[in-house]
């Protein structure tokens, strides 16, 4: 199959040769939203850096997409709660220019301390002004990094070879692990108040936008300079401008804007904010390694496999991925199976692992989610994925929950679906056996042993002679061949169970007709 990759955004051959084995490759750099708009429906990945928007607009119209790759690190460009919706995998290559970001932050930390960029063209210029650029040494000073992660880590490391006291804010890092890095974490309030400079490293996020605004600048020391080498937007930049004119911020190395190509930024007209445009990734070996994973990912997306670093999907590490397979697959039919026996609108999933699955429980996820898939497949005409299919529940209102227990009934793993409607309850279980063989192993309190494949008869009936005899007739005289059979009860003369593998669909009529046998509380017709 031949696959169609846009490339949006400028990315290095030696990822467009790895698409190219595969895939064929348009290179259509500095579209227009409305041009990405009317050509992405030929697509069947897309492929940017930070240049190009991918709007909710954009998403909705690309029809075939499966994958929209990011050759970088930041996806506050990509619209990933619209391609979650639509079932499409966003994925990054967050590693590949870590070390490009951090030595650019470093560079611009150095060039402000010594004012090298006005240096530069004042000479240039003609002029020789020694004592007009004097500047500050880091030695000894504090620097305070915002974001305790790849980045901010790797500079937190060098400028400790600069004989810097390094002190951090991160809510997600813990004080023994900054300790590690002979990093002192705490409050972003207390490092404003302590840093000498500041150098952000966090994503874009509600939380940390304008993080740096006027009042938290008014707390910081004065003659603070600042460094913003992650993302626009995280510093208020007409704030930053001001305090940076009135002296209280003695200088700010910027390479990412609010809005990108910055237009008449305050900051421009400011001797002590040096500025680049946007060049954190900018180096040969990052781009080099950010288009090779980045094409390698969307390649084994295209051939039905898992991307490494999947923003919106859960991520299942390469080595367990056989392992995970079956219960995915299992999981999927027993969504189905649960969706079409129970009445009523869905409220509420549960799937509980026991058994050998317990010790794969942080891997679970996509087991999960391949449950929600099954039961949704047979009710809604949009495509489900395990991208999407969580969104989609909660959307829908349907609670979704993952448990485990110790109770596995005797199996050595067990993976137990109970759905909750607004008219009862329905729980079916399943389970492995040796690599692959997977069966559903009960529905409700019934136990059997049920190849999950092909279409199936499900009825409930009084446990007394002359009921299953009757019912097969049905079928046959409807010409319906029954492939195989199986009966269960709990208790003699009780509720009891039969579930007949049949050939060929069995239409409304046929069904309506074998509920009308004495003795059969109820029959549904359902495919796996
Ligand atoms: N200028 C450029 O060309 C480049 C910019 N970047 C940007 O740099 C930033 C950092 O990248 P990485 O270190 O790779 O990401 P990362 O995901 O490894 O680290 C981000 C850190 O921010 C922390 N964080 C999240 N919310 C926070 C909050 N409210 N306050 C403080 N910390 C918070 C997270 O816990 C995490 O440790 C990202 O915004 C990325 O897009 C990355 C590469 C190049
Ligand atoms: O990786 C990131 O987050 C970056 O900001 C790099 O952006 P770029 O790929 O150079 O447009």
């Amino acid at each position: 199959m031949n696959y169609n990759v846009l490339v949006s955004d400028p990315l290095a051959e030696e990822g467009i040769e790895i698409l190219r084995q595969f895939c064929t490759v348009d290179e259509k750099i500095g579209l227009s939203e409305d041009e990405l708009v009317a050509i992405i429906g030929e697509y069947d990945a897309l492929i940017v850096r930070s240049g190009t928007e991918v709007t909710a607009r954009v998403i909705e119209a690309a029809s075939k997409m499966k994958y929209i790759g990011r050759a970088g690190a930041g996806v506050d460009n990509i619209d990933t709660d619209a391609a979650t919706r639509k079932g499409i995998i966003v994925a990054n290559a967050p590693e590949g220019n870590t070390l490009a970001a951090t030595e650019h932050t470093m560079a611009m930390m150095l060039s402000l301390a010594r004012r090298i960029p006005s240096a530069n063209v004042s000479l240039k210029k003609g002029e020789w002004k020694r004592s007009r650029f004097i500047g500050v040494e880091m030695n000894e000073k504090t620097l305070g990094v915002v974001g305790f992660g790849r980045i901010g880590r790797e500079v937190a490391k060098r400028a400790q070879s600069f004989n810097m006291r390094v002190v951090a804010y991160d809510p997600f890092i813990t004080p023994e692990r900054g300790a590690q890095f002979g990093v002192e974490m705490m409050t972003v309030e207390d490092l404003f108040k302590v840093a000498d400079v500041i150098t952000v490293h966090t994503p874009l996020i509600k939380e940390t936008t304008h993080l740096i605004n006027t009042d938290s600048i008014a707390t910081m020391k004065d003659g603070v300079r600042i460094i913003n080498c992650a993302r626009g937007g995280i510093i208020d930049e007409n704030a930053l401008a001001a305090a940076v004119a009135s002296g209280k911020v003695a200088g700010a190395a910027i390479d990412v804007f609010e809005e990108e190509p910055p237009t008449n930024s305050p900051l421009f007209d400011l001797d002590n904010v040096i500025v680049t445009p946007h060049l954190g990734a900018s180096t040969v070996e990052a781009q080099k390694n950010v288009a090779e994973s980045i094409a390698h990912q969307c390649i084994d997306v295209l051939k039905g496999g898992a991307a490494k670093y999947v923003v919106n999907a859960p991520m299942i590490p390469p080595e367990l991925q056989e392992t995970i397979e079956p219960y995915a697959r299992l999981a999927e039919k027993m969504g189905r199976l649960a969706s079409q026996v129970v009445d009523g609108a869905i409220t509420k999933v549960e799937v509980t692992y026991a058994g050998d699955l317990i010790d794969m429980r942080q891997n679970l996820k996509m087991v999960t989610r391949m449950a929600i898939k099954g039961i949704l497949d047979p009710i809604l005409q949009m495509p489900i994925n395990i991208v999407n299919a969580e969104f989609v529940a909660r959307e829908r209102g349907i609670a979704v929950a993952e448990t485990t227990t110790e109770e596995s009934h005797g199996f050595k793993n067990l993976i137990s679906l109970t759905i909750r409607t607004t008219k009862g309850e329905e729980t079916i279980s399943g389970s492995v056996f040796g690599k692959n063989r997977v069966r559903i192993v009960a529905i409700g309190e019934f136990t059997m042993d049920l190849i999950p494949a092909g279409s199936i008869v499900i009825s409930h009936h009084i446990d007394k002679p002359g009921v299953i005899g009757p019912t097969a007739t049905v079928l046959g005289r409807n010409n319906i061949n029954i492939g195989g059979m199986q009966v269960g009860r709990v208790k003699a003369g009780d509720e009891a169970i039969m579930v007949l593998n049949v050939d060929s669909e069995v239409p409304d009529a046929v069904m309506e007709e074998m509920r009308s046998v004495p003795g059969i509380i109820s029959a549904t017709f359902a495919t796996l």
